[in-house]
């Protein structure tokens, strides 16, 4: 890529902000100052870890990129690491090397395992992505305890509990460290609340709560900014539309696979969150699905603010429009039973 087409991708990036109003790769490419931090990313080769690849390769934050799959890792890391910015790449494919691709991790983005195919639900890939996510959640514990975990593999209602589970019998789990990525449901209503309110969508911030899948995904529209004042019947829509954002793809891709571009772009969003955490940068605050005491529910998405031992403080809910409270109410038992699938898969395999 040229440089002149990266500080296009750079400025388009800028204008995009997170949740705070800071902004993902808004450093210079060339900027080489920070600590020393390195990212694993498992699950590299594939639709989602490829774009996370490149856009983690671009963030002048990581000092070490490391991407693991089961194969075609070689060919991604050599592509990437053409690319003339901070960090070093390697490239690791088997389970054999597992162990030396997580030696040393700040940071590890879980994207491996199945997307969905139309007429799926997420918790439809249950079967296949739970032992997957267990697998490489015991390595974690082995190889790299303190490192921050970005769970993206779905169900992730399910997985974070998985993942919590693994690290408890393995006696290294802190429940600041563990994430499950919520960002793209942040990102979604964003986009779309820019676009019924007709404001520039850099300028909008919406919160969504509670889990990632279907009703359990909650946009606080009446928490938007800037306010639009819309309509109840918008809302609504902008509502269903949000918790059916992942459908709409699947059902576009018809049967190639789920958000994959997105979901690369929103997961390095959130990896710079923890990354700039980590590096002790000052109320930075994203939207993740973490242990939680702000509902009866164990795991729930909500504000969280990062620091330098990831989870900083979870934030409470605001005021809710009675939609929103109805919308809690709903949530509450698909997001308990897929908590609790989780912790029997583990607890029992
Ligand atoms: N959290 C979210 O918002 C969100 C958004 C989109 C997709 N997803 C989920 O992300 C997952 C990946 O989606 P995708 O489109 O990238 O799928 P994909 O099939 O394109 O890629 C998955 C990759 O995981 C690898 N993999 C499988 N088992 C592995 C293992 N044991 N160790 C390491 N790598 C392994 C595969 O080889 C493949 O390269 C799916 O579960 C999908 O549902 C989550
Ligand atoms: O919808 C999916 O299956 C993938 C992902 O969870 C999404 O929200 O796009």
């Amino acid at each position: 890529m040229k440089v002149s087409m990266l500080r296009s991708v750079q400025s388009a990036l800028k204008r995009t902000s997170s949740s705070t109003g800071g902004h993902i790769l808004r450093r210079d490419f060339s900027s080489e100052s920070g600590p020393n931090r390195k990212v694993a990313v498992l699950g590299a080769a594939g639709g989602i870890g490829q774009p996370l690849a490149l856009l983690m390769k671009l963030n002048p934050l990581v000092s070490h990129l490391s991407l693991y799959d089961i194969a075609g890792t070689p060919g991604v890391a050599a592509d990437v690491s053409h690319i003339n910015t901070r960090s070093e790449v390697k490239g690791y494919a088997g389970e054999e090397n597992l162990a030396e691709a997580l030696d040393g991790a700040d940071i590890v983005i879980i994207p491996a395992g199945v997307p969905r195919k139309p007429g799926m639900t997420r918790d439809d890939l249950f079967n296949i992505n739970a032992g997957i996510v267990k697998s490489l959640c015991t390595a974690i514990a082995k190889y790299c305890p303190h490192a921050l975990v970005n769970m993206i593999s779905n169900p992730v209602n399910s997985t974070v509990p998985i993942a919590a589970e693994v690290f408890k019998k393995a006696g290294t789990y802190d429940e600041k460290r563990l994430f499950g990525v919520t960002t793209l449901d942040v990102v979604r209503a964003k986009t779309f609340y820019a676009g019924k309110a007709k404001v520039p969508v850099a300028g909008v911030n919406v919160p969504v709560v509670g889990g990632h899948a279907g009703v359990t995904i909650l946009p606080l529209f009446s928490q938007a900014t800037p306010k639009a004042n819309l309509p109840h019947e918008e809302i609504i829509a902008l509502t269903k539309r949000t918790q059916d954002g992942g459908t709409e793809v699947v059902e576009a891709k018809a049967g190639k696979g789920s958000a994959t571009l997105s979901m690369a772009y929103a997961g390095a969003i959130f990896a710079d969150a923890c990354l700039k955490g980590l590096n002790g940068v000052p109320d930075v605050v994203e939207c993740s699905y973490v242990q939680s005491t702000i509902t009866e529910l164990p795991f729930f998405a909500s504000k969280v603010r990062l620091g330098k031992n990831g989870v900083e403080e979870v934030l409470g809910l605001g005021a809710l429009s009675d939609f929103e409270k109805e919308g809690l109410e709903k949530l509450k038992p698909e997001l308990q039973s897929s908590i609790e699938k989780g912790i029997k898969f583990a607890s029992q395999s």
